[in-house]
């Protein structure tokens, strides 16, 4: 999708790394030490003068990294403590553990051998392996972590504590990290619920397996230059050829949000927009902007009608247009089988009269609407966390969508968009939380309504919007009002160079 970045689950991930092994190209001995080599690089690069450092190694592979970095930052100069358990891990880890007793003594990993007099910690206790929640000594050093919040953390591939599946702590103290450093691929866990806030800065660092990775069908929807192509029209371009976004309004007094999400719509480039509210309601739409066409849309048979015109290319109905509306308006727009994003008002009528939806059908619930639509999904994903891989925002929304056979973008900080064959994608956006602000969730319709217009697929459609409306909200800042995100669009438009 776009050439955006591949998430891997961690059960890809070990797929992964087990097919480039298996081609001999690589020993998974030499792929420790190339993580840990990374991960030591990154700590070095961001903490140039060589401190004090405590090494904290768990039972897997995850603490086998911990001992290749340990040797690395002993060599660099730091004091290095390391803390580690009296077992025998896999060979590849056993060697790494091994080579550090050569420089050094481990402890036993016990609270009581940890101490403040330290400049950093590195966190190796769980990795992609982590099954179920820490208990015992660990569990313990994990709330002694928390209970030194100003100590610097460095977390292997994850905090440990994360389910790298779900971003959903398998324990009450996984540690807020400053850094974190992962290998090869993003996992869902470092972009959604709690990840992001845990992981703090998150490096990705390529291990050379980049080869043998299964073909994803999960991306991180993220600003990418490659969009420039996407988003740009040719010299000959017409206005038919980006398509006729139509925005289905509400009654009198309830324009607003249709008004948002039509001039998103046409910000991104849609050809035509024609704002449909009934005919009572159609003088308050006078004025600017001019660029947006008017139509009246009173009821089943004016849309019907209206639908008859093949150019009209998208339809968002939902946004201020009152439930009963939304209901009457929902059996033609379905049977014209035409692009649509269902939104707000529609998602409402949807879930107390459900219909049978069609592959090109967007629906952008938030939590509340999801729940609405889909109570068995939302109700798991609230039962705590115990075992990993923990249920994800990812996995409900896939689920949804392959059973309402629609695209279905879950909306949040973390927010998920997948289509019913299974093509998914994350986009995280934990730094504009000025986003949770009333009509914000309209303009979004509106891009995708004109994406859809303009013949993307209807998950391109959303995560592209999804992206664009958050860097649009990032470039207006705090004290962003929803107005202003379809105006800063040819701002973010003009730095991808379309
Ligand atoms: N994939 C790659 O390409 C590369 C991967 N690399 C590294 O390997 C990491 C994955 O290693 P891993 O599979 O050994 O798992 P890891 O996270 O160390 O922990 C699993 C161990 O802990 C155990 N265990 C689990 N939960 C537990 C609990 N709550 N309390 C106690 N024990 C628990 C579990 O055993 P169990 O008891 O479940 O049988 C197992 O023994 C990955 O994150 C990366 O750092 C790099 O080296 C190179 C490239
Ligand atoms: N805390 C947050 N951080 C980042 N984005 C958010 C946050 N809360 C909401 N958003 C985004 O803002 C929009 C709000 O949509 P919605 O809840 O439908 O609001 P409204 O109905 O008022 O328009 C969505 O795109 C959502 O992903
Ligand atoms: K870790």
């Amino acid at each position: 999708m776009f050439d955006w970045p591949q998430i891997q689950t961690t059960a890809q991930m070990r797929a992964t790394e087990s097919a480039a092994m298996a081609s001999g190209a690589v020993s998974g001995v030499q792929l420790m030490q190339r993580a840990g080599m990374a991960v030591a690089g990154q700590i070095r690069l961001r903490w140039p003068k060589p401190g004090r450092a405590t090494v904290l190694c768990g039972p897997g592979n995850n603490g086998g990294d911990g001992y290749v970095i340990a040797r690395h930052l002993h060599r660099a100069g730091w004091a290095v403590r390391v803390l580690g358990l009296d077992n025998t891990p896999g060979p590849d880890a056993d060697a790494m553990k091994r080579d550090w007793r050569a420089l050094g003594p481990i402890r036993p990993l016990t609270p009581q051998q940890m101490s403040a007099e330290c400049d950093l910690v590195v966190d190796a206790l769980f990795g992609t392996g982590l099954t179920r929640a820490p208990d015992g000594d660990i569990a313990r050093i994990l709330g002694w972590l928390q209970g030194h919040p100003s100590l610097p953390v460095v977390a292997v591939d994850c905090p440990s504590g994360l389910c790298m599946d779900s971003g959903r702590p398998l324990h009450a103290a996984a540690p807020r990290c400053q850094l974190t450093v992962a290998f090869d691929s993003l996992k869902p866990g470092h972009l959604l619920a709690q990840g992001p806030r845990l992981c703090g800065r998150l490096v990705i660092e390529d291990i050379g397996i980049a080869p043998w990775r299964d073909a994803s069908t999960l991306h991180r929807a993220t600003l990418h230059p490659g969009l420039n192509k996407v988003l740009g029209k040719q010299p000959d371009s017409h206005k038919y050829g980006s398509g006729h976004a139509l925005i289905v309004a509400g009654g009198r007094g309830k324009g607003g949000a249709a008004q948002l999400a039509a001039q998103a719509a046409l910000r991104i480039g849609a050809g035509l927009v024609t704002i449909c509210p009934p005919d009572a309601a159609l003088p308050e739409h006078a004025g600017a902007p001019w660029a947006l066409m008017r139509q009246s849309i009173d009821d089943a048979a004016d849309l019907s009608q209206t639908l008859a015109d093949p150019r009209i290319s998208a339809i968002c109905l939902g946004p201020g247009c009152g439930v009963d509306r939304a209901a009457q308006l929902l059996p033609p727009l379905l049977a014209s089988g035409r692009a649509c994003v269902l939104d707000a008002d529609a998602l409402t009528a949807l879930s107390e009269h459900p219909r049978a939806l069609h592959a090109n059908c967007v629906l952008t619930p938030h939590m509340g609407e999801f729940a609405r639509l889909f109570p068995d999904l939302a109700q798991a994903l609230n039962t705590p966390a115990k075992t990993g891989p923990a249920l994800s925002k990812l996995h409900i929304t896939r689920q949804a969508a392959a059973r309402c056979g629609a695209t279905v973008l879950l909306k949040g900080a973390d927010t998920v968009m997948a289509a019913p064959d299974g093509q998914a994608a994350i986009h995280s956006a934990f730094d504009t939380p000025f986003l949770a602000t009333a009509g914000a969730g309209d303009v979004l319709s509106g891009l995708i309504a004109g994406l859809l217009a303009r013949g993307q697929t209807p998950v391109a459609a959303a995560a592209l919007a999804a992206t664009l409306h958050s860097a649009a909200a990032r470039h207006i800042g705090p004290g962003l009002i929803a107005d202003d995100i379809p105006q800063a669009i040819p701002r973010i438009l003009r730095d991808l160079n379309v």
